[in-house]
């Protein structure tokens, strides 16, 4: 995909994301790699408002180069670039994922038990990874140390973060993700059947959608 092509898909998956209430205010970033650097949304824009030709160009190194002012979260949009194979990196503020991320007492090692195929087959395991202030490039070494195996976390007390190839399939994740998260706390307090480890692995080894 060409530059134009990627600045219209980060401009139309935000609108659509602002739109049905999978983020709100200025909350959010997207971030998509380009053959010379990477676009990303400016920093306290609203996703649904966003203009083309105003997203931020980065060079390959994270340096701001054209556009408006970058997200704050470039650090652990990098995190993801630097540590695996992914073409675009989405964060929201949803609400179910979000509050999942404020549970005290979920697995901070995959707070997102297996509840779906689709889950398993587009997000898989989501670890917990500690608070740090909006922004800080203290984030950058925690998400570091779990992109090896996940392409997806939610950060503590603040909302989930997802890696894909392509905006698109980022997009597609971090939906899952919310879904996942609405049903493992509409179902919280039940007696709920996750997927047994072969169906993880049945889905691990026939789609390769992450
Ligand atoms: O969600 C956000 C911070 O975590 C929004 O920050 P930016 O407006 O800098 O992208
Ligand atoms: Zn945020």
């Amino acid at each position: 995909m060409n530059e134009d092509a990627i600045r219209a898909d980060i401009v139309r998956w935000g609108k659509s994301f602002f739109e049905r209430g999978l983020t709100a205010g200025s909350s959010g970033n997207i971030s998509a790699r380009v053959e010379d650097g990477f676009i990303t949304t400016p920093t306290n824009s609203c996703l649904g408002f966003l203009k083309p030709e105003r997203l931020s160009k980065l060079d390959v190194e994270g340096n701001h180069i054209s556009g408006d002012p970058p997200t704050k979260e470039i650090p652990l949009h990098f995190a993801f670039y630097e540590g695996r194979q992914c073409g675009a990196v989405i964060h929201l503020h949803s609400t179910y994922a979000t509050a999942l991320s404020c549970l005290s007492d979920i697995d901070r090692r995959d707070a997102l038990p297996p509840i779906t195929p689709y889950v398993v087959m587009r997000v898989g395991k989501v670890p917990l990874v500690p608070y740090t202030r909006p922004g800080s490039t203290a984030i950058k070494p925690l998400v570091a140390s779990i992109v090896a195996n996940s392409s997806a976390a939610l950060l503590e007390n603040h909302g989930p973060v997802v890696s894909g190839l392509t905006v698109e399939a980022a997009a597609f994740a971090i939906e899952e993700l919310e879904e996942a998260a609405k049903l493992a706390l509409l179902t919280r307090g039940m007696q709920v059947r996750h997927l047994p480890p072969e169906a993880v692995a049945d889905l691990d080894a026939t789609f390769k959608l992450r």
